[in-house]
């Protein structure tokens, strides 16, 4: 039958056939609806409606909201605040069933400002709002630093915002848990950027020492005639320019606590045979001082030199490298473990999503992309790569092109130039500074060679390439 467009009822032919689709529309959305005329009586409620509140229509068709509030059948109506305010009303509200929605109720006003109805839709955000509820109770944790230990299992685990997917990771993770509690010292090795700080900072929370000083080192970003007086601290008057009173060194300030010695392999050779007696006599000597200090501190090291190689070389002492060789932990890289590549980069783009509120996308090709691609800077890399990929996308799709993959900089430092309509320069400094620090990092394989070929300040490179990768 031919449509009958001239006629008040639009594309259907009469108002039953209007009546007839008007009501399947509602009966079908998928978000709750429900409608009072201009007096508050319910005229309409829909199937999605009674899943979400777990009311039956017979409950509240032809009752009025005055009642149905009165008689604790719904606890706060939207319909009567919209009718008040005469403007449109939006609340968060949980029912019997346990769902949560956000309500909004919307008055219909006829010309001459008399409210003619209320259409309110109730839409289902329970697992929005448990989503958010978790981030939050995560959040506390972080802020407590009152982490449980997770149990760990063969299945995806995510503790301490470390993600593993990978059997060859849950297995370094599993290791880690282990000997957490044991008071060990612990030596974790593995390329740069595979996540040795993370795992100290995992092992830390899960030690006995968890709610003692927590102290951080990066042994090649100390410049080496601080190295003794910033470990061990010194006696007043022992040196020109020191502090008239003395200082604690790291050591003490560390007592009872953990000492984390990042990139131990740049340890100068005379403060090997003093973390020696460390490691032995748990005592320590400020510079001018007279007698040892007794301390107790808990050592986590980590490297990502070929140790082994070191003191074949005489560069680092045997005697200390069995001592801190107690308990290794050898933490794959990326290239190793492909299966974490994909939930990882899901979580940096969540993270940088978050951080620039914008709501993009990863489009297949990139993924693939980037599970390809062998990652020797690992999972530090990894992050810079997908930061950048959401930063230069102009739509909200990151597409493969838009993944920098293999860049040479011995090529043209700068890329091919291409000015968009903004162009944030601190962001691109910021990028090519990084790319730098990356690459000498990636040749000299120590930070002070690194630092020295780029004439920078060693503590200047490390603080930098952290602050780079900084959430
Ligand atoms: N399993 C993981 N899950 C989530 N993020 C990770 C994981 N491993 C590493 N990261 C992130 O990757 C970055 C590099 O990690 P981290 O600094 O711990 O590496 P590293 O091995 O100590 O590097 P380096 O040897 O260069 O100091 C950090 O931003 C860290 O948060």
């Amino acid at each position: 039958m031919k449509k009958n467009d001239t006629n008040n009822f639009g594309i259907f032919n009469n108002l039953q056939e209007a009546n007839d689709r008007l009501d399947a529309i509602i009966e079908n959305s998928f978000d709750g609806i429900y409608i009072t005329d201009g007096n508050a009586n319910t005229i309409k409620a829909n199937k999605s409606y009674e899943m979400i509140t777990g009311l039956k229509k017979e409950e509240v068709i032809g009752k009025n909201m005055l009642d149905l509030v009165k008689n604790n059948v719904i606890s706060v109506s939207g319909s009567l605040l919209a009718m008040q305010k005469k403007k449109p009303i939006t609340l968060q509200q949980e029912f019997k069933t346990g769902k949560k929605a956000l309500i909004t109720s919307s008055p219909v006003i006829d010309d001459n400002g008399n409210i003619i109805m209320v259409v309110t839709n109730v839409r289902d955000l329970t697992e929005i709002y448990n989503l958010k509820e978790e981030i939050g109770r995560k959040q506390i944790i972080d802020t407590n630093k009152e982490h449980k230990l997770s149990p760990i299992n063969n299945n995806p685990t995510i503790v301490d915002d470390i993600i593993c997917v990978d059997k060859k990771s849950i297995e370094a993770l599993n290791i880690a848990d282990k000997v957490a509690g044991l008071d060990t010292t612990v030596m974790l090795l593995g390329e740069t950027g595979v996540g040795k700080e993370l795992f100290a900072n995992h092992i830390y929370k899960n030690s006995n020492r968890k709610d003692k000083p927590f102290i951080k080192i990066n042994c090649g970003a100390i410049s080496p005639n601080l190295v003794e007086s910033e470990l061990f601290g010194y006696e007043k008057g022992s040196f020109t320019g020191a502090n008239k009173n003395g200082k604690a060194g790291l050591f003490e300030v560390a007592d009872k606590g953990t000492i984390f010695l990042d990139e131990i392999g740049e340890l100068p050779l005379d403060m090997q045979v003093k973390l020696l007696r460390v490691l032995q006599e748990q005592e320590i000597e400020r510079i001018g001082g007279t007698k040892p200090i007794k301390i107790d501190v808990r050592i986590i090291a980590a490297t990502n030199a070929d140790m082994e190689d070191m003191v074949e070389n005489k560069l680092f002492r045997k005697d200390l490298y069995y001592r801190l060789m107690v308990f290794p932990i050898y933490i794959p890289s990326l290239r190793e473990r492909k299966e974490d590549i994909i939930p990882l980069t899901n979580l940096f783009i969540n993270n940088f999503n978050d951080k620039y509120g914008f709501n993009k996308k990863f489009s297949e090709s990139a993924l693939s992309k980037l599970k390809n691609y062998d990652w020797p800077g690992n999972i530090r890399e990894l992050r810079n790569i997908v930061e950048r990929g959401l930063i230069i996308s102009n739509t909200e799709r990151v597409n493969s092109k838009d993944l920098p993959l293999n860049i040479n900089p011995k090529n043209n430092p700068y890329g091919d130039i291409e000015l968009k309509e903004t162009n944030d320069l601190k962001k691109l400094v910021e990028s090519i500074e990084l790319k730098y620090i990356n690459e000498a990092y990636k040749k000299y394989k120590n930070v002070r060679d690194a630092a020295a070929s780029l004439n920078m300040d060693p503590s200047t490179f490390v603080r930098k390439r952290k602050r780079y990768t900084k959430k």
